[in-house]
């Protein structure tokens, strides 16, 4: 039985679902030692942002298959080592999405009500009135950097406040922001105009102290900030300057450079800033969201299955992944046997999409070519989290092609490796309940389903040749389940695609091609 360590708080929701198909350990609050002390005997890590993943860990779990991070941010995870190591780093993109969104909400109507302050004074015994006179959000211009899932979120409700809204986020159309209401502009602008600034982009290197010192200068004193998102984004020490300074009028933070928050400077500032520990996604419909979201996709990578959410697979969303599975099976299959065909050492892969395949998204299909082309070599070492890296490493240039003009079939994929020992393609498509079919071989069109021991002669098409390999094969014991000759021309070329029960005895292959007009034979499995 599989192995799962749980080294942050989950929801027991996850935990029955792992419990389905692995022992769980939960054991939490591990110091990175004792971590890289256990992490050798698990197959699987459920983390949430407690635990910092470093490459030491990565290397030390030996087993490890798959990261599961319950939430969104995989900043503490070095997903880099992650994927040269072939595991899977999965998220859940849209568990904690709302929760994320109210708690920045909350920070906006807290900083302008002195919420906080208010309570803690009433708790102390006093009925201050005048202290905590605040400012309404209605009409008063709310700055979301970060248009994605938490930001729209937070500007759909802001929008319903009554706030005008604008936007940062160089990755979004103006369409798009116009549709949810918000003015796209440039993070000067931004700056300069809001009244309110919330954050919701992920810690990257370019977002890392994109707030600072020359950025808070440019807003306005009444103005204040709220970073719900990522500690880092802001210049700490610069923003409890701007605050004592007055430069601005307050903040609300929820996460920290470093956590837990130590000495800091941002504690000594009173009513002018809120502090949480880091409770963005911790409502309980948030945490049962996103455990069962994640321990679903480590039981389906420990089944053996794709995962939905991985961050390290490029272009495998869970909408692709539904639509593109029988082709990726398909691309793998043909991956196997064109690598075993060409032999040697591959240096060139071509895709080909054809038909309807080529508007498809090509990205998953040449990923799961390579991890075929690769098996050959890597076997379980590799799969669609490394495929690309190992194929890199090996020096294999891939080129993509499309052919939507290719009509044979409704929509099909060639390979074609070229290696030291020569160029070989093969042709699959998906034929009826979406059952892989071989339809063209080296340029001979065949129509075949794959199995998993099979021979490819390469011969003279004339007569008496099939009757000599049947007997050949049949003195050597090896039993022929399907026979199938494509050819171009009557008495040219020719190629015959064997099904067989078993592997091919050593040696075999040596005579097969001793048997006249038979030039070149082929052993592969599939
Ligand atoms: N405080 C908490 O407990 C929680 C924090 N988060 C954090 O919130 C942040 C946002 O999460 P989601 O909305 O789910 O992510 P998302 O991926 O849906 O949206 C992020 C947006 O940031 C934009 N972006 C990326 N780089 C940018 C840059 N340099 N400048 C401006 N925009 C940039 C992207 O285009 C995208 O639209 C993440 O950092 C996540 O880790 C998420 C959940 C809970
Ligand atoms: O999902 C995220 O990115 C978060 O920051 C939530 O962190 P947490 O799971 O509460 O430690």
């Amino acid at each position: 039985m599989s192995k799962v360590l749980v080294s942050d708080p989950i929801d027991q929701a996850g935990i029955d679902i792992l419990s389905q198909v692995a022992t769980v350990d939960v054991n939490t609050g591990l110091k990175p030692a004792e971590l890289i002390e256990i992490i050798g005997q698990y197959d699987a890590l459920m983390i949430r942002s407690g635990t910092r993943v470093t490459q030491e860990i990565i290397e030390a779990g030996t087993q490890l298959k798959i990261i599961g991070r319950a939430g969104v941010g995989v900043d503490n995870v070095d997903v880099p080592a992650a994927t040269r190591r072939g595991i899977v780093v999965v998220n859940s993109p849209e568990g904690n999405t709302i929760a994320a969104a109210e708690h920045a909400l909350a920070m906006m109507l807290s900083l302008s009500r002195h919420i906080p302050d208010a309570n803690a004074s009433v708790k102390r015994g006093e009925w201050d009135r005048k202290t905590f006179v605040g400012a309404e959000v209605y009409k008063k211009t709310l700055g979301v950097v970060g248009l994605g899932k938490i930001g729209s979120h937070v500007a759909a409700v802001a929008k319903a406040m009554g706030m005008k809204l604008l936007a940062y986020d160089p990755f979004i159309s103006t369409e798009r922001a116009e549709q949810i209401g918000c003015q796209l502009v440039d993070l000067d602008l931004l700056m300069q105009q809001s009244d309110y600034i919330t954050l919701h982009i992920p810690k990257t290197p370019e977002t890392t102290h994109i707030i600072n010192a020359t950025t808070l200068a440019k807003m306005k004193p009444t103005a204040r900030i709220i970073n719900c998102a990522r500690g880092g984004i802001i210049d700490e020490a610069a923003l409890a300057a701007a605050i004592k300074e007055g430069k601005i009028a307050g903040a609300a933070l929820d996460v920290f450079e470093s956590e837990p928050l130590g000495e800091s400077d941002l504690r000594a500032i009173g009513k002018d800033i809120i502090l949480t520990p880091h409770l963005g996604a911790s409502t309980t419909e948030a945490q049962v969201n996103v455990a069962i979201d994640v321990a679903e996709q480590i039981r389906d990578v420990l089944l053996g299955l794709p995962a939905r959410s991985a961050v390290n697979i490029p272009g495998l969303g869970p909408d692709v992944l539904e639509e593109l599975k029988p082709y990726m099976q398909l691309a793998e299959t043909l991956g196997k046997l064109v690598g075993q065909l060409a032999g040697g050492r591959v240096e060139l892969l071509t895709v080909r999409l054809q038909g309807e395949l080529a508007t498809n998204k090509s990205q998953p299909l040449v990923i799961a070519s390579l991890k075929g082309l690769l098996h050959q070599a890597l076997r379980e070492r590799v799969n669609y989290v490394n495929a690309n890296i190992e194929a890199k490493e090996r020096g294999i240039r891939v080129i993509e092609t499309r052919d939507a003009s290719a009509r044979d079939y409704a929509g099909s994929l060639r390979l074609e490796a070229t290696g030291t020992l020569g160029t070989h393609s093969v042709t699959g498509a998906l034929l009826g309940d979406k059952e892989i079919h071989l339809t063209d071989v080296d340029g001979f069109p065949i129509n075949v389903p794959p199995s998993k021991y099979m021979v490819f002669t390469l011969h003279r098409d004339m007569p008496g040749i099939i009757g000599k390999l049947g007997s050949l094969l049949g003195s050597f014991n090896v039993n022929i389940a399907s026979m199938q000759v494509g050819r171009k021309i009557v008495r040219g070329d020719a190629v015959m695609a064997l099904s067989i029960d078993d592997p091919l005895p050593d040696g075999i292959l040596a005579e097969i091609t001793k048997v006249p007009g038979i030039r070149d034979a082929y052993t592969v499995t599939l």
